[in-house]
Parts: C-alpha cells; structure tokens; sequence
C-alpha cells in the first residue's frame, strides 16, 4: 500500500492507532480470568457505514468496533465525498455520516482492494449514482470469493455489469427496477449488495434463499430506521419496495457474534474463566450446542454470560460449517484451537470456502494433530501445544493462533497480526487486562 492511502484513511479514522505492521509475541499457560465487553460486530458495522452512501441526511452509528476495516472503508467513503466525524466520548466509537457528497470523489483502489465489504459500494452507487467502477475486492484469501451472484442480481434489475481488467464496471443510466432473484447460495455480500440496491429502485425486488446472518438482519433494521421498505426480515426471503429518498437514522451495531465465540473459546483453551458482557448467546446459534458437547459451560451472568471450561475437560466434537443459523465459517479456525487440546478426536468439515484450512500447518507447527482430506479436518487432541514461530493468513487463522499461543507450554511469535487487527477491536489489549501474556512488537 502506498503512502498515499495510509494517509488517506488514517486522516478518516484518526482514532485508528494499532501499528501496521508488528508481531505479537506470547507466553503460553496463563488461565485467562476477567470481563471483557464485547465490541460491535465487524461484519455488520461494515454494511451500516456503507448505508450513508444512500442518503443526503447524516446516519450515525454507535458501538462501532475500532479496528482497520472500519478504518479503511472509513477512508473509502470519505475519499467518495461522504464526510465522516467521530465521536470517542463514549465506551464505544461512534461515527457519523453524511452523505450528500457521495460520488463527487473518486475510487481508491488501492483501500477498496485491501478489504472485503468495500464491494458494497456497487448496490449503494448503482442505486443513488447510476455507475461505479471499483476494483474486485479484497478480504481474507479463505476461497475464490467471485461476485456472480452481485453481478447477476444487479443485471436483472436493469445494469449492466461487467469485469475487465480486474475491474467492476456497473452502470444504470435509466435506473434500477424491482426484480424477481434467486439467490444460488445464500450469500451473505449478495444479499446485502442487492438489498442497498433495491432499497432505491423503482417497484418491488425479491430476494429469495437470501441469507439470513443476523449482520443482514441487522442491515435490513438500519435501512428501515432511514425509511426503506422490507418485508421479511429475518427470512430467507426479502421483499423490498424502492422508495424516493431514505433519511437519516441513529443506529446501534450488532454486537460481534464472532468475538463472543472466539472468547468462549480462549477461555475454555486457557482453562480459564472470562465473563463476557453486552452480547446475548442468541447469536451463537448452533455454536452453543458445539461449545457444550466440548464440555465448555456457559451460563447467563448480569448483563452477558460466563464461559469456562467444565470439571470433565474439553472432549472432541464434530462441526460442519453452514450459513446461519448453522456453526459459522468465522468460529471454524478458533474452534479448531481449541480441539486442538481436547480429549479424543474430532472432525471439522468446512462448507462455505474452500481454501479455509491455512491455519492447520501453523498449528500443527504447535504440535496439533490434524489430517486434512479434501474439506475435512480430523483432529486429534493432544495433551499440551507449544510455543513456536507462526504466521496468520486471515482474520480467523489469527486468533485461532493466538487461542492455541495462550494455551500452549511456551513461547509463540504470531505474524502477520493486520489480519487480526482487521477485524478484532484492540484484542490483544483486552486479553491482557485478564491476565494474558503478549507483548506487541512494532517491526
Ligand atoms: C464482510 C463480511 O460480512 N464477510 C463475511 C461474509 O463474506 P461473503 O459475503 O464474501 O460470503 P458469502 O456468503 O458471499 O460467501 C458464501 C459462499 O458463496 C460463494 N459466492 C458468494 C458470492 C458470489 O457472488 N458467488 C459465490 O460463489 C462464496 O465463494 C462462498 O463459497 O460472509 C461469510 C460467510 O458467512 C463470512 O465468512 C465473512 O466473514
Ligand atoms: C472472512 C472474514 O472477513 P472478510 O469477509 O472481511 O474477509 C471474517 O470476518 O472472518
């Protein structure tokens, strides 16, 4: 990345402090014990500060996670001509956004490359701007990760779509009408995508076998706090009427499924106890029935749960990846940690992309027991990981790998920590306020 966009997005997201590049280093076998509150989830604020782009009104966003992604799709907007303000007042990050410049910028490439969500941006510009030219996204190298299913959604509803040169080329002079879609899969970022775009369109869009991820659900809530008409809410099928404008809204993010599950889990592999506050286990879906046939308890406390590892120990258990309300792809890699160290084996098959695995050879750097076949990972616990030089290739492998680093005899040094930064607020910081031991290295 140049120096340029460093700049760019750092002058959009001045709290954004964490170092670009470092290493963390970490001294095993401390029990983690403490409260830790969960932040905004990642995967939903993402969606949301997008939404300023349908608007001429300003869309605040309150507990908005402070991390890089938010960082960078912040310097995104704001070089697309939407004016971004901070509030660091509160326990949480609040961001407002005012849209009424949206399009008069221009694309950075370079920060739209860099992150996943940023594709986002086609429903919003098809929908208020007509066209938008952006690069095809980036985001965790966990699959292919194609945009068919955005690209045909958005042609059946009057663009033109095309990819050349690396480039997605959108374009709805005579603007965007209703549509009758089917999704092929339940899409998390087709669904979203057509969802901003059909929010403006002329008459009624369907999406159906839409996914169903509570970060959806919570983009389709904001969109009708700023006047958007949805029907189905919840469901996997979406019935939106286009309206004239959509006004502004003050909206609260989704609290981070995710995160709750990679604590549960750094908990139990620590043999520790952590109380976990502001997220409800709802969320966890069928990671709750996973947690407890490891033999992790979980109980509700004052204003959030409890999780440790139970008297019997941690046992194998089997999980199969599937969209919501199935065991998330985002908890696959940090339950692979922990089963990693449990008693008896273990299968985790991954469904949702296939190239998910990459942090299997890190751990087993750490002495894990893993044989992949195909998208099947077979697991067998061993008595104690230990410390050793590992590598994140993704948000998720990264805090698997620290999961494992807290939990094995020795020391570890995790690289490649953007990864981790990208989509987890301060965590490293908060793991250490209960009795973690890393220490960052700026390199
Ligand atoms: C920013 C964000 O919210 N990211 C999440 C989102 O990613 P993302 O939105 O990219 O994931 P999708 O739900 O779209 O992907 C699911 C599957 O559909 C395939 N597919 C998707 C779109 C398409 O046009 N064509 C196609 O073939 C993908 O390759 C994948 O195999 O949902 C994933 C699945 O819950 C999560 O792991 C990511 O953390
Ligand atoms: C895969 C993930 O993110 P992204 O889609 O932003 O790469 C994730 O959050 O685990």
């Amino acid at each position: 990345m140049s120096r340029a966009n460093v700049v760019s997005f750092r002058r959009a997201a001045p709290w954004w402090t964490a170092a670009a590049a470092s290493r963390l280093e970490i001294e095993g076998g401390a029990r983690l014990a403490g409260e830790i509150a969960i932040a905004g989830a990642k995967n939903a604020a993402l969606p949301l500060m997008v939404c300023a782009a349908l608007t001429d009104d300003r869309l605040t966003l309150c507990n908005l996670p402070r991390i890089l992604d938010v960082a960078i799709l912040a310097g995104i907007l704001a070089e697309l001509g939407v004016e971004v303000a901070w509030d660091e007042s509160g326990p949480a990050l609040s961001g407002t956004m005012a849209g009424a410049g949206f399009g008069s910028g221009r694309v950075d490439g370079a920060l739209v490359a860099r992150m996943r969500a940023s594709f986002l941006i086609a429903g919003a510009a098809l929908a208020r701007l007509g066209r938008i030219a952006l690069p095809l996204p980036g985001g965790d190298a966990i699959g292919l990760r194609p945009v068919d299913f955005h690209l045909a959604g958005f042609r059946q509803m009057g663009a033109t779509a095309e990819i050349t040169g690396g480039e997605v080329v959108l374009s709805a002079p005579g603007g965007l009408h209703g549509a009758a879609i089917v999704l092929p899969f339940p899409s998390v970022g087709a669904t979203q995508n057509l969802m901003l775009a059909a929010v403006l369109a002329k008459g009624e869009t369907s999406i159906t076998n839409a996914a169903c991820e509570p970060e959806v659900t919570d983009l389709a809530r904001c969109l009708s706090a700023m006047g958007a008409r949805i029907a189905g809410i919840g469901t996997d099928t979406l019935r939106i009427t286009g309206v004239d404008r959509l006004h502004g809204a003050t909206y609260d993010v989704l609290p981070d499924r995710i995160e709750l599950g990679t604590l549960i889990c750094a908990a139990a592999a620590t043999r520790g106890e952590l109380r976990l506050t502001g997220a409800s286990t709802d969320l966890l879906s069928a990671a709750l029935p996973v947690f407890a046939g490891a033999g992790i308890e979980i109980e509700s406390a004052a204003g959030g749960i409890v999780a440790r590892r139970g008297a019997g120990g941690l046992q194998g258990v089997d999980i199969m990846t599937q969209p919501f309300p199935g065991f998330a792809t985002d908890l696959q890699p940090q339950a692979m940690a922990l089963l990693s160290c449990a008693e008896g084996a273990a299968m985790i098959t991954e469904t949702l992309f296939e190239n998910r695995f990459r942090h299997v050879p890190e751990l087993q750097r750490m002495g894990a027991n893993i044989r992949v076949v195909r998208n099947h990972a077979v697991i067998r616990g061993v008595p104690a990981l230990r410390g050793a030089e590992v590598t994140a290739t993704d948000i998720r492998a990264g805090a698997a790998l620290l999961i494992a680093a807290l939990a094995a005899q020795g020391t570890s040094t995790l690289h490649g920590v953007e990864h981790v930064d990208r989509g987890y607020d301060n965590l490293v910081e908060r793991l250490r306020r209960c009795g973690a031991r890393i220490r960052r290295v700026d390199l």
